[in-house]
């Protein structure tokens, strides 16, 4: 396993009419919404250490604490930066921060926890 503290991952989506309050029942302004902030936040923190991984594990999300601190227009970049800023055992800790064209608009800490997919499932 090669995951070092620090190891970072950015990716960048346009907001669309999919992705707004409306669409996800979280609100209804057509604007980006909290879930897929932090659907994106995740799946960056899983693209940050999937190449890190020994073979045949993997992790999933166990806690995930954010901030949504401005809104964004469908139209408008949003890029995620997550950063592997612990490594406790399985325990993966990350800081995710997201913007969009005019500054940042959210925030999370996020857990994750390495798992084997196979023993998960049957215990699931
Ligand atoms: C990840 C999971 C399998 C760990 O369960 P487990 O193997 O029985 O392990 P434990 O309950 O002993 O937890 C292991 C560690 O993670 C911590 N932990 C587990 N769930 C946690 C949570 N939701 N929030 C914070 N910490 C958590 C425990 O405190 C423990 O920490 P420690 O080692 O410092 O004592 C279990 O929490 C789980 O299935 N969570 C749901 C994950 C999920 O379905 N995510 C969505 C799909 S990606």
């Amino acid at each position: 396993m090669s995951l070092e503290e620090g190891l970072n991952f950015t990716q960048e989506l346009i907001v669309e009419d999919t992705n707004t309050a409306i669409a996800h029942g979280s609100g209804k302004l057509p604007v980006f919404a909290t879930p897929a902030m932090v659907a994106f936040m995740e799946n960056t923190a899983v693209k940050c250490i999937e190449n890190g991984l020994d073979k045949g594990l993997d992790t999933v999300g166990i806690q995930i604490d954010t901030k949504h601190i401005k809104a964004t227009k469908v139209g408008k970049k949003v890029t995620c930066t997550a950063t592997l800023t612990k490594v406790d055992g399985k325990k993966l800790t990350f800081q995710i921060e997201a913007t969009d064209e005019d500054g940042p608009i959210g925030s999370s800490l996020h857990k994750r926890y390495i798992i084997d997919p196979i023993k998960f499932m049957e215990r699931a």
